[in-house]
């Protein structure tokens, strides 16, 4: 097992959020790299249920009557037996970073065998500018031992704020159910050693089991939709987010990355279940990303608050039609971003803080 670095990169500036219905002895595998990092864990379902955390590691755990007692009726916008609930721990997070997991996603090797510190690689992903306008055909320019190519404006050479970095993964790829069914055993192998930033203007599936991202630059836009009990579809609670997001960041002028780092993604889910979860939402989807890609944000949107609701305000007006189901999501949209700004005031302002959640140690 590789040594993790000395020193920490943004050990206290960055929260590990894990949604979870099971023990967490998958944190064992990553113990060099995880444990100076503090966790916050988003215990889904049954809140009365024990979750096992391995010894050693600095987290704080939220369960279902967290959610509701912190919340309140703001509670609704925060799914109930699905993934997306990890959003929550987004918006309790004081943290200037995000990483976020999934509990079946290991440590996996590069082609030389060794162990891949993936938080590592996407600390450096966010701390380095991305090139949003204009592709660099040699990938990312700011790696050690690559740089722009001949053509390469000089005026776009400092690139854009990173807001994203969105990992991948070997073994069990993340496809969707139809392609799991056509394809049971196909695993992915193949190890691509780069980083690309997504071009503005250019939607992209974000999957929620291996991502980082910087909470000051883009947090409130992260919501992961509504999905799971009670709810019409399953499965794309991160890629509304990251149909949101891009807009977003498109419009701020910032910048989203992925590849590099991979995980090993362990298990496969259960194709039939997930072709029931994801059903609606494979075909709403022709009529989503022709949403976005027409979304078009004022130049009074100068923060992702003010982003958002603009955006939550078009998918009540022009998605309504497709189903009822987007009326509620642009409402919780709007509840997601008024339970985040009580979460995290601006800075100076007075509130009255909730009660803490309960910190295990
Ligand atoms: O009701 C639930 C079910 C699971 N979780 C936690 O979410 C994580 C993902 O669960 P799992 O690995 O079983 O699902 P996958 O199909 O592999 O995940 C993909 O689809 C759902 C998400 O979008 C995810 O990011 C995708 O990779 C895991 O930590 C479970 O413990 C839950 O909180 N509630
Ligand atoms: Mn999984």
């Amino acid at each position: 097992m590789a040594a993790a670095p000395s020193t920490p990169l943004l050990k206290d500036e960055l929260d590990i959020v894990i949604p979870t219905i099971r023990n967490l002895d998958f944190l064992e595998m990553w113990r060099p790299f995880f444990q100076p990092y503090h966790l916050i864990i988003v215990q889904d379902g049954d809140p009365t249920k024990v979750i096992k955390v391995p010894e050693g590691f600095d987290y704080e755990l939220y369960n279902r009557n967290d959610v509701n007692r912190i919340l309140g009726p703001k509670a609704s916008c925060i799914s109930f037996k699905d993934s997306a609930c990890r959003c929550f721990g987004y918006m309790v997070s004081k943290k200037k970073y995000i990483y976020t997991i999934d509990d079946d996603c290991f440590v996996a090797k590069d082609p030389s065998g060794k162990d891949i510190n993936a938080l590592e690689q996407h600390i450096k992903n966010l701390l380095s500018p991305s090139t949003p306008f204009f592709f660099n055909t040699l990938y990312d320019p700011y790696r050690e031992g690559a740089d722009f190519v001949r053509g390469y404006p000089f005026s776009l050479r400092e690139g854009a704020p990173t807001a994203v970095s969105h990992g991948l993964w070997l073994n069990i790829p993340d496809y969707d159910a139809p392609t799991q069914l056509v394809k049971p055993l196909e695993r992915n192998n193949r190890y691509v050693d780069a980083v690309l930033t997504i071009p503005k203007g250019t939607l992209f599936p974000m999957c929620g089991m291996n991502l980082a991202f910087d909470r000051e630059l883009i947090g409130p836009a992260m919501y992961f939709g509504l999905m799971g009990d009670g709810q019409p579809i399953g499965r794309y609670d991160d890629m509304w987010a990251g149909w949101c997001t891009k807009v977003i960041t498109d419009h701020l002028s910032l910048g989203i990355k992925t590849g590099l780092p991979y995980i090993w993604h362990s298990k496969a889910s259960n194709p039939f279940v997930n072709l029931k979860k994801e059903y609606n939402g494979i075909f709403w989807q022709e009529e989503l990303i022709p949403f976005f890609q027409s979304v078009t944000l004022s130049k009074e949107a100068t923060t992702v608050q003010k982003c958002y609701l603009e955006l939550a305000k078009q998918v009540k007006a022009k998605l309504g039609k497709v189903d009822g189901y987007f009326n509620k999501l642009a409402d919780a949209m709007v509840t997601w971003i008024e339970a985040w700004d009580e979460l995290n005031p601006p800075k100076g302002a007075i509130t009255t803080t909730n009660s803490p959640a309960v910190k295990s140690k």
